[in-house]
């Protein structure tokens, strides 16, 4: 049997496309970026030669000449046998991944006003491989659909009641599909089961998130209604206090200028003025420039506070769990948030923390550490290609 699944991840200035087999091995994965902008690039994972696309391509050209490149370079000789999509917000309408049909569609767009970075380039990317593979069963999975189990003292805020009842504003979560395979891996590696394992997840990518779980139920998180709330991430500011919005208004600012900024101008890239890339921010600091440090420091205490506060939710603790682009790879980021918990007696082995350079995946924390702390890579992707086979029933 050669039926492939492809999974597609759909960013608002990026794709990433990935092609497993029906054993779940990964065959190849492709990448278009700065889509909508005059320098579009594409490629394909390990191939020197770039996928040729035109300036400022859209998502539909850039998905249509990915899958052409996957073809002309033998990675597929005929179309997949499920696609699976990574959507960000699925409100309450999904506590699992769903099969795409007119009402997944529906819901799918009822929810885009609350992740407007997210939600409608997701939809392109279904739209554009509905009209390329109009027969293959396509399926998606949802950031939120792990942290519907959080409980209402966790996913209210302290709002007017009828907020919650008539217009759905609450607490929804997202990474879901990242904090999940997290909860797998770990209880994996520690010699348990997901349902006895309790951890907490940090997600720190472009977008950041933690996550509680305890006995492998997700019962707080630090994302809300929109992926805004919580962490310092790359462009998103994270908390704020609400009071924010009248007194800026009061200076003739609106609340959706607001929101653009608080959006796509805070974050790493607000506090430096000069990156949202967490490895150039270290390269910056190290070369002395204050803002760039002020921004790590402000990044990492958010994070380590998160971490205290995500432990009222637990009836125990099995480890602190870093993952993501940043949480993988950086071990100064790392050192410098696990640094403030001394408190609650978690400590790092420095020589483990920076084993083989920056990259170390496994336990990092120190022999006489409360709690253990471990690095394990994300892989949404494999979640996503398990969940579409699953739903199209190829196994
Ligand atoms: N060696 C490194 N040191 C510090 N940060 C890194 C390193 N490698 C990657 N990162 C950071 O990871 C972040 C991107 O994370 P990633 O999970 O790839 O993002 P996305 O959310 O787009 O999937 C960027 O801030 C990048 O600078
Ligand atoms: C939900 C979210 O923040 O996603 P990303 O990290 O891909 O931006
Ligand atoms: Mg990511």
């Amino acid at each position: 049997m050669d039926e492939t699944i492809l999974v597609v991840n759909c960013g608002s200035s990026s794709i990433k496309l990935a092609l497993f087999d029906s054993n779940l091995e990964k065959q190849a994965s492709a990448l278009a970026e700065r889509l909508n902008n005059p320098d579009s690039m594409a490629k394909i994972s390990g191939d020197s030669v770039p996928v040729a696309l035109p300036a400022n391509a859209s998502h539909d050209h850039a998905l249509q000449a990915l899958v052409n490149a996957f073809y002309d370079r033998n990675l597929m000789s005929r179309e997949p046998a499920s696609i699976g999509h990574r959507v960000v917000h699925g409100g309450e309408a999904f506590r699992e991944a769903a099969l795409i049909d007119k009402n997944t569609i529906k819901a799918i767009e009822d929810c885009a006003s609350l992740a407007p970075l997210h939600n409608p380039v997701n939809l392109i990317g279904i739209n554009a491989m509905q009209r390329l593979f109009p027969d293959v069963p396509q399926v998606a999975v949802f950031d939120t659909a792990f942290h519907q189990s959080l409980p209402k003292r966790a996913f209210l805020y302290a709002l007017p009641e009828h907020y919650y009842r008539e217009w759905g504003i609450r607490r929804y979560g997202f990474h879901g599909t990242s904090h999940q395979f997290m909860a797998h891996e770990a209880s994996r590696r520690l010699g348990k089961t997901p349902a006895t394992t309790s951890i907490i997840s940090a997600h720190l990518g472009n977008g950041c998130s933690m996550t509680a779980i305890d006995n492998g139920i997700s019962k707080d998180t630090s994302m809300g209604l929109t992926p805004l709330e919580g962490l310092v991430m790359g462009t998103r500011s994270g908390d704020v206090d609400p009071g924010l919005f009248d007194y800026l208004a009061g200076r003739g600012i609106s609340a959706s200028e607001v929101h653009r900024v608080l959006n796509q101008d805070s974050g790493l890239l607000g506090l430096s003025g000069q990156t949202n890339d967490m490895r150039s921010l270290c390269e910056l600091a190290d070369h002395g420039h204050e803002p760039s440090q002020l921004a790590i420091d402000v990044f990492c205490f958010r994070l380590a506070k998160y971490f205290g506060a995500m432990m009222v939710s637990l009836s125990h603790l099995d480890a602190l769990v870093f993952t993501g682009g940043i949480g993988e790879n950086s071990a100064r980021v790392r050192a410098q948030t696990i640094e403030h918990l001394k408190l609650l007696g978690i400590t790092l082995d420095p020589d483990l923390n920076n084993h083989h350079g920056q990259y170390s995946e496994g336990h990092i924390g120190d022999a006489d550490s409360r709690f253990p702390v471990l690095v394990i890579p994300t892989n949404e992707e494999l979640v996503i290609a398990r969940e579409a086979s699953r739903l199209a029933n190829l196994n």
